[in-house]
This record gives C-alpha cells, sequence and structure tokens, in this order.
C-alpha cells in the first residue's frame, strides 16, 4: 500500500516500517502535490498552508491521513467524512511543551519579565519588581481539558494556583461547557486549551470580557477563532480586562501594523509552542508505527479523531 510520508521524519520511519508499506517522501509542498493522488496512506503536515488542502483534494485514493498536528480545523473534515477517510491527529505529542510555554508566558506576565530583560538591556539596577502578582493563591479556569489542559493544570497546581476546568462534559471536578459563563468573575486567569469548533468559535467576546475580573488575563493556546479578536483588542485598550496572552492569532503571521504588537498588556508568542520538537517527532513516528497495524486489522487508530465533533 502507498504511503506518502514527510522526508523529515524518514530517518525515525524507514527502518521500521511494515513491508506492506510502499513509501514515497514528500519533502516541500510541491512535492506533496505531485505526490498526492498516489496516497492511500498520507501524513501531510502543512498547518494552514493551501498545497495541504490541495493535496488532500487530490488525493482520491487516501484511506487513512495522519497530520502531526492536535488542531485538525484546517482540514476539510465534513469532505474526508463523505470520502470515508480516517483522520489521525498529533493531540497529545506536544501537549508538554505547549504547557511549559502557557505557564512560562502566564509567569513571565506576573513577574514583567520583559520589563527585567529591558532593564538589563538599559543596564539599568532595579530596585522594585516590576510585575507583582503571585501564582500562589490565584485562581485559573482552564477551558478544554484534554492532553493540553490536563498538562497546564497540573503545572500550575504546582505553583499554587486554584485550578476549576470544563470540558464537553461535566463530572469528575469538571464543569460542562454551560456552566462556566457565570462565575467569570472568579479568576485570574483564563486559559483557553480548546478545539476550534462550530461549538467553540467566538466563545468569548464582548460579553464575557466585560465579566471577567478586571484584572484577569486571557491565555489563548488553543485557537484564534475562538476568541473574538476585535473585541478582545477592544477590552485590551480599555483595560476592560488585565491582559492578554496569545499564541494563537487571526491573522498568522501578524502584520507588521497590528495592535496586538503594541498593545502594553498583550503577549504574543506567535504560535510557537507547539512548533515539532525532536522529541515529539520521535513520539509522532512511534505512534504512527503503532497505527499502522491498527489499520492493517482494522482497529480503531490511536488519537482518531471524530471527524462530526472535530476533535
Ligand atoms: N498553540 C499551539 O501550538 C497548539 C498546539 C497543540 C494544540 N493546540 C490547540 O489546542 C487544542 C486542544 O488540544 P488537546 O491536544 O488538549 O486536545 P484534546 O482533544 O486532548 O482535548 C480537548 C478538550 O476540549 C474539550 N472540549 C471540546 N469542546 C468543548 C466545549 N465546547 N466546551 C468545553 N470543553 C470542550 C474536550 O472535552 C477535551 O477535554 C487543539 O485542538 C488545538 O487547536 C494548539
Ligand atoms: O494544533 C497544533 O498542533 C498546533 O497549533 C500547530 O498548528
Amino acid at each position: 500500500m502507498i504511503a506518502v510520508l514527510p522526508e523529515h521524519i524518514r530517518p525515525m520511519l524507514q527502518d521500521r516500517l511494515p513491508d506492506w508499506i510502499e513509501p514515497i517522501w514528500w519533502s516541500d509542498p510541491d512535492n506533496l502535490v505531485e505526490m498526492a493522488p498516489q496516497a492511500e496512506i498520507g501524513w501531510f503536515d502543512l498547518h494552514l498552508k493551501p498545497p495541504a488542502l490541495r493535496s488532500v483534494q487530490l488525493a482520491r485514493d487516501l484511506r487513512w491521513l495522519n497530520t502531526s498536528y492536535s488542531g485538525v480545523d484546517w482540514l476539510p473534515l465534513a469532505d474526508l467524512e463523505a470520502r470515508d477517510v480516517l483522520l489521525t491527529c498529533g493531540s497529545n505529542l506536544t501537549a508538554t511543551q505547549v504547557s511549559e510555554f502557557a505557564v512560562m508566558s502566564i509567569l513571565a506576565f506576573a513577574k514583567d519579565y520583559a520589563a527585567l530583560v529591558r532593564a538589563q538591556d538599559a543596564h539599568e539596577w532595579l530596585s522594585v519588581p516590576p510585575g507583582i502578582r503571585d501564582l500562589a493563591g490565584s485562581r485559573a479556569l482552564i477551558l478544554g481539558y484534554g492532553a493540553i489542559g490536563r498538562a497546564i493544570a497540573r503545572a500550575l497546581e504546582g505553583f499554587g494556583v486554584e485550578v476549576s476546568v470544563v470540558r464537553s462534559k461535566a463530572g469528575d471536578g469538571a464543569m460542562g461547557p454551560d456552566e462556566w459563563q457565570d462565575q467569570l468573575d472568579s479568576f485570574d486567569w483564563v486559559v483557553l486549551a480548546l478545539p476550534g469548533t462550530a461549538d467553540t468559535a467566538g466563545l468569548l467576546g464582548a460579553k464575557e470580557f466585560a465579566a471577567m475580573k478586571r484584572d484577569a488575563v486571557l491565555v489563548n493556546f488553543a485557537r484564534a477563532d475562538i476568541v473574538d479578536q476585535r473585541a478582545l483588542i477592544e477590552a485590551l485598550r480599555e483595560r476592560r480586562v488585565g491582559g492578554a496572552i496569545v499564541d494563537t492569532v487571526d491573522p498568522e503571521p501578524l502584520p507588521e501594523d497590528h495592535p496586538f504588537w503594541s498593545l502594553e498588556n498583550a503577549h504574543v508568542t506567535m504560535h510557537l509552542s507547539g512548533i515539532p520538537t525532536p522529541a515529539s517527532q520521535q513520539r509522532a513516528a512511534d505512534r504512527f508505527l503503532r497505527n499502522c497495524e491498527h489499520f492493517r486489522v482494522g482497529e480503531k487508530l490511536e488519537a482518531q479523531v471524530d471527524l462530526q465533533r472535530g476533535y
């Protein structure tokens, strides 16, 4: 069976692929578009890049599509479902690194680490700390309690933060999707770790920012369109919220004159938190090989996306 696979994963896969797989290695977007029509199994990693979508469209023999990305909102899910294509994603492959980025940014915001760096650059000895927030004793609401939400919760709890969580079904101490809105005024950090789906689009807008504590910080390591970007910019300008840490923004990359660059209370982390590292790529390769065995015998695949639900 022909599998069109990424060249950069080749060293981790090559000698371990089962003999029923005939690999074809792609290395750049044009190359992928060219090879896609042959793919029965495809591993396409080109988040938000037009050639990825073109390749999915051209791969008419595709039976299983794999991606290292956790969020699959950029893929034509209804089309894949209509074509009976199985989709596996990168859920849990980068959760620890995303959570490290999230907690780093929260700490940097709390202590105003950027001001320390600026002071050092200016050879200026500060006599008072620029940031006076403590994590210990603060309260965080984490929306989305999957791989990333859980990793962020564990890390924040380690700093003494009191964490409340929301997932798609209430239970085991987690709130359900409609139970958090009227409690927004009790959190210092509102952290998004949700998938981008029809249900989560525009989940936070002017109404939610008005309900948050005036010094609360929105932390978005999920998807930009979960947040009404315009309303967030307005809330930041008018200081109706304390700040925002945004890993994902719309558009990406941000244009030169975008307000997020210059708003003092906005911290931009440039969607870098989930960029694959050698360790996460190794995990991706190992999972792909396990999934080859599941696929061969018709078993459910690891990290298989529910195409109707969208994650
Ligand atoms: N910033 C980055 O670089 C980066 C990296 C990886 C993932 N992500 C984003 O983070 C998302 C979450 O990743 P994950 O691996 O933790 O996913 P996951 O599938 O493990 O967890 C998703 C969680 O969201 C919950 N959820 C879904 N819809 C909900 C709703 N309407 N209300 C409340 N909870 C809901 C689910 O119950 C689950 O707990 C991804 O879909 C992706 O969009 C971003
Ligand atoms: O979903 C993911 O894995 C990251 O956001 C990269 O797109």
